[in-house]
């Protein structure tokens, strides 16, 4: 079973180019055999959906390479930790795709709309596969010409520039550009210090992936969403990350604002020449918050000329904006097409798990041991904007720090009186938990600490002590006990079955975010 799935990784590490398949293939475990049926895990929800809706067909010929049968395939989540795109030093065969080696697109994907907790409009190219006839490709691997490069929509770009290379390379005008003259980026802002969560997971993966392989996988790559979400620290990162793997590519980050107003400078002082040679000799160019070009028609058609010169040189284009493209009023419909051509991701607001992770990072970053009690009644009480918890954890900070106080949750709530003007937090307790989930359920309370195993009480039993877990320091051998002497392996259990399952499922997530309402209030 593993050698079969071994010798299907090693046909499939050919067939993606490395950022896919580092991405989406290789956090993948063969879990079963069964005649033609071969159960795989995945590790995420997310990452289950996307093999399902997008490359079948490429495992299913890997798998048939590899064991010259049939196989059906089935995807089972596994929910378990997934780590960002990791080097791998024997990874060494060249994965830039393939563009160059393979056949002509034969089956061409529709556009799909990936729904749930991540959506994402995907271009053809994105599959960063250039053909669904892998059989073929593998057979003719080293017999393609150049000619037959794969040509998705839009036309065929020449090889790019960009791909990952070890020796510096040249700018267009053929002058080594030092590393600092288009490097205006926070050096915070970096992948490493990025949370990855259920909101953002498909948009740090996708960025990931662009800093990999620069304009070759997805481009232009748009990032969506709202106010102080990560936006334009991941697009930082992104800089950071391709200018680490070639520190001689030239990298431009501005805003569209600025980009407006560099544009009028350039006109009032009679250069625009100036300005046209600024943006369109770079390698990358990321433009933050594209919705301020809306109603700016001259600046959107000089964006336009920039943003086609540099997308056929086959430079990669990274944009960002609160809301989708079709959503940007008065958007010339040629540039929204434009954006349209690759990848658009969006990010939402975090949930309660990941804004507590942001917090404890940014704790832990000031080397500051902030108590569990002070992170929950901040996560709990900010939910759409990461600069704005950012921001209540530094006046905690700041405050202690005035005061020569130790952090604790008096001081916090004194901290942070003004912004949440409802003060100190109710103590939340086991048994305000019981009581609320026993109501919701209408179950009665000495259920929850009853043996009974019967659904309709077993479950209630368990979001109680997922609760208890997340909202309290009770230990677990302490939970356990209260919830009728059970061990704390069964409020782990408990645990872990509730986060997986309020993450694929809406309707509970709901639940229990009315619960914590509840609780809290
Ligand atoms: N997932 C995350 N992990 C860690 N920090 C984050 C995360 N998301 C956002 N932040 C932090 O929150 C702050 C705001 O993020 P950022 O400026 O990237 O938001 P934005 O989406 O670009 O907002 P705006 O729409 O206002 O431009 C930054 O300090 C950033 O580092």
């Amino acid at each position: 079973m593993a050698s079969i799935w071994q010798q299907a990784l090693i046909h499939m590490k050919k067939a993606f180019i490395k950022p896919l398949f580092e991405t989406w293939i290789k956090s993948t475990m063969p879990l079963s055999i069964n005649d033609n049926v071969i159960e795989i895990g995945t590790p995420k929800q997310f990452v289950k959906e996307w093999l399902e809706s997008r490359y079948v067909p490429v495992i299913k010929a890997a798998l048939k390479a590899a064991a010259n049968k049939d196989f059906e395939i089935v995807f089972i989540n596994m929910d378990i930790e997934m780590d960002g795109i990791e080097e791998d030093p024997l990874f060494d065969i060249d994965v830039i795709p393939k563009a160059n080696s393979v056949p002509e697109i034969i089956v061409e994907e529709p556009e799909k709309n990936i729904s749930g907790p991540i959506s994402a409009t995907v271009h053809p190219e994105e599959t960063g596969i250039h053909s669904l006839d892998y059989l073929t490709y593998l057979d003719d691997i080293h017999d393609i010409p150049e000619a037959a490069a794969a040509s998705p929509e839009p036309p065929p770009a020449p090889k790019s520039s960009l791909q990952k290379e070890k020796r510096p390379v040249q700018s267009q005008q053929n002058t080594i550009i030092p590393a600092t003259e288009d490097f205006n980026l926070n050096p915070k802002y970096i992948f490493s210090t990025f949370v990855i969560g259920n909101s953002n997971r498909l948009a740090h993966a996708a960025s990931l992936a662009v800093s990999e392989a620069p304009a070759q996988v997805y481009n232009p790559f748009f990032i969506y969403g709202g106010v102080g979400l990560g936006k334009t620290h991941l697009m930082h990162a992104i800089g950071h990350r391709i200018k680490e793997n070639n520190p001689n590519i030239k990298v431009v980050y501005i805003s569209s604002e600025k980009f407006t107003n560099e544009l009028i400078n350039s006109i009032i002082s009679g250069n625009p020449e100036s300005f046209r040679q600024r943006y369109r000799n770079i390698d990358v160019l990321l433009v933050d918050d594209i919705q301020f070009l809306s109603k700016k028609e001259h600046t959107q058609e000089e964006f336009f000329h920039t943003f086609n010169t540099l997308h056929e040189a086959n430079k990669q284009i990274i944009i960002s904006s609160d809301r989708p493209p079709r959503e940007i009023q008065t958007l010339e419909d040629r540039l929204r097409s434009r954006f349209e051509w690759g990848l658009i991701t969006d990010i939402q607001p975090p949930d309660l798990e990941t804004r507590i992770a942001v917090l404890r990072k940014k704790a832990m970053m000031e080397s500051l041991n902030v108590p569990n009690e002070v992170v929950v009644y901040i996560a709990s009480r900010i939910e759409n904007n990461i600069r704005e918890l950012e921001g209540a954890l530094i006046r905690v900070i700041a405050y202690a720090s005035l005061n020569n106080q130790p952090i604790d949750i008096d001081l916090a709530t004194e901290a942070l009186k003004d912004i949440f003007p409802n003060g100190r937090p109710k103590q939340i307790t086991i048994e305000i938990i019981q009581e609320i989930v026993a109501g919701h359920f209408k179950i009665k309370l000495d259920d929850l600490s009853a043996k009974k195993r019967t659904r309709n009480v077993a479950y209630p039993r368990q979001i109680a002590m997922y609760l208890c877990r997340e909202l309290t320091e009770t230990s677990l051998p302490k939970i356990g006990e209260i919830f009728g002497g059970r061990d704390h392996t069964t409020v782990i259990h408990a645990h872990d079955k509730i986060d997986r399952e309020r993450h694929a499922d809406a309707k509970l997530n709901n639940t229990i975010k009315e619960l914590i309402k509840r609780i809290e209030s």
